[in-house]
């Protein structure tokens, strides 16, 4: 009864220092998601490695930090002609060379295709509980950077099926269609499950 009582009204707990992610993330759950989503800025590490066991890795340690329900969820930009590279460690190649940097380095190749992959991780905090590992990607291809700057490789990512970069669409528009929200349609799914 009162672990019940408990999943009800506990809020889940999303941590990262990411703001943009976290606008995205409250805006794809929805006025009628049935959970209370917090953020913390928790420092999660950057870990390497496949991307679910990094996602895996960085639940573990939030779950142990909050003690209670949380979520996470870790990005890769995965570029074909470089067998996925690179991936999980898209945050630093982004931070020293910049959307531009990124499009050349595809200059020699003729495949300028690519996929963002999201993966999201859930674990209820309880003691030896699962992490829960929910995986969402959007292909497309890597273009010359176009579009507003806010969002980290937005202006480089044109998604399949678009003439638009992710940084070219409106808010509405990339939330209908990206990695992330695949990732969370799983994730809503799997919440909605457990209020039954
Ligand atoms: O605290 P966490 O959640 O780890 O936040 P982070 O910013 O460190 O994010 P990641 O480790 O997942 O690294 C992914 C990188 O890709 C960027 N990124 C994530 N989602 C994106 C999206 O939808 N569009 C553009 N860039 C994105 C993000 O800014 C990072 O530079
Ligand atoms: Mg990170």
């Amino acid at each position: 009864m009162f672990k019940a009582f408990r999943k009800m009204t506990q809020p889940i707990i999303l941590c990262t220092g990411n703001k943009n992610k976290v606008k995205e993330i409250i805006d794809i759950f929805g006025e009628d998601f049935p959970y209370k989503v917090e953020n913390q800025d928790i420092d999660l590490p950057e870990y390497q490695g496949e991307p679910e066991d990094i996602a895996r890795a960085k639940c573990e340690l939030a779950a142990q930090h909050v003690k209670g329900p949380v979520l996470v969820e870790d990005v890769s930009l995965c570029f074909n002609a470089l067998g996925g590279m690179p991936g999980p460690y898209i945050k630093w190649f982004l931070m020293k060379i910049g959307p531009a940097g990124l499009y050349k380095m595809l200059e020699s190749y003729e495949d300028k295709t690519a996929y963002a992959q999201c993966i999201f991780a859930y674990c209820s905090g309880e003691k030896g509980a699962k992490v829960h590992i929910f995986d969402g990607r959007c292909n497309g291809t890597i273009v010359s950077p176009r579009g507003p700057t806010d969002f980290g490789w937005d202006p480089i990512f044109q998604p399949e099926g678009y003439t638009e970069t992710y940084a070219e669409m409106n808010k509405t528009s990339k939330n209908a269609i990206s990695h992330r929200s695949k990732a969370i349609a799983a994730v809503k799914e799997f919440l909605l499950t457990l209020k039954q």
